[in-house]
């Protein structure tokens, strides 16, 4: 099983765990809103480490938005699987294909 899976299991099982010993759960004890939150955050702070961090910053930051999309996607019941499948969709299509596509 590779990282990303593994990570989606222990995300998986955590959200039911006692939120005095797990982050994953105090998250979903706050709810959806506060889950988002921090997808945002991390991502801000991932643009603002891709400008100006060190390579080892923007790792950190990209390992942060990775996990916190994970929290995310198994808040809304959505695998993980299922945002890989569309990335396979668009294997092979233009960036610029998918983008007209999207604005017809
Ligand atoms: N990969 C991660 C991971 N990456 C980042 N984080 C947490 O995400 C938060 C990042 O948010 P910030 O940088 O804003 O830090 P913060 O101010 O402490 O966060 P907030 O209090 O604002 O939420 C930090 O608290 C990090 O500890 C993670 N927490 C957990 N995991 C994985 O999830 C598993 C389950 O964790 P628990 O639910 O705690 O058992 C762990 O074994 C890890 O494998």
């Amino acid at each position: 099983m590779d990282t990303l899976s593994r990570l989606e299991r222990t995300i998986a099982e955590r959200r039911r765990a006692d939120p005095s010993q797990s982050y994953v759960a105090t998250l979903h004890a706050k709810g959806l809103p506060q889950i988002a939150r921090k997808l945002g955050e991390e991502g801000v702070e991932a643009a603002i480490a891709t400008l100006s961090g060190s390579e080892a910053e923007l790792t950190g930051e990209a390992a942060d938005i990775l996990f916190h999309l994970l929290v995310a996607l198994d808040a809304r019941d959505i695998p993980f699987a299922e945002v890989l499948a569309e990335l396979d969709r668009r294997e092979g299509t233009s960036g610029l294909e998918e983008k007209a596509g999207r604005t017809q």
